[in-house]
């Protein structure tokens, strides 16, 4: 059996900045609370998108492990578009509603499901039997849950909380069940 606990990172005010913009105070917060969800689980690695916020949202439960973070690019949230988008609430919807549609300069649902679902495969592979948890992005969990059930979809994205904890178990690289390990 091998186990991913996925985290969707905690509150982090919104910049264009993807990649370097940090968690809020609120957010500092939660990481305290995403380390004590953590304690009852048994870790043997720590996983990062390399997006700062994904970062700190583990770092409080990593650092109290004496446990190092491995950052993984193909870990970090969709491109949704090359610019900002006027209205982020339908972009996201539109991306959804199909799978092919890209906004100019951005990752179509096809194109980050699949760098997604090749980074688990790997991460499944090559820690197979490990516990590992995966610190990562509303979009792309979301993205990489539905590859392995279709049931995860937009309505799924939409009510994951900040931050939030999904603990998935996989025989192999099947999934054999699903346990939402944050409690709000
Ligand atoms: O950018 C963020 O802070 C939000 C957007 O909804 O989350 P995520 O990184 O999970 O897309």
């Amino acid at each position: 059996m091998t186990s991913i606990i996925f985290v969707r990172h905690a509150h982090s005010t919104y910049t264009a900045d993807e990649r370097n913009r940090p968690l809020s105070a609120e957010g500092f917060q939660a990481a305290l609370n995403v380390k004590n969800v953590l304690e009852a689980v048994r870790i043997d690695r720590f996983v990062s998108s390399p997006y700062l916020r994904a970062v700190q949202t583990i770092q409080v439960a990593a650092n109290a492990r004496g446990m190092e973070i491995e950052e993984i690019e193909l870990f970090k949230e969709r491109l949704l578009a090359g610019a900002p988008v006027d209205d982020f609430n339908y972009a996201i919807q539109k991306v959804w509603e199909d799978e092919t549609f890209a906004w100019p300069g951005g990752e179509s649902n096809q194109a980050a499901q699949a760098r997604g679902a090749f980074a688990l495969k790997q991460i499944l592979n090559t820690y197979a039997g490990e516990q590992i948890v995966i610190g990562s992005h509303g979009n792309l969990i979301a993205l990489i849950m539905n590859a392995l059930e279709s049931t995860y979809s937009y309505d799924f994205w939409k009510r994951l909380t900040m931050p939030d904890v999904y603990k998935l178990d996989f025989v192999g690289e099947q999934l054999d069940a699903v346990t939402r390990l944050w409690r709000e």
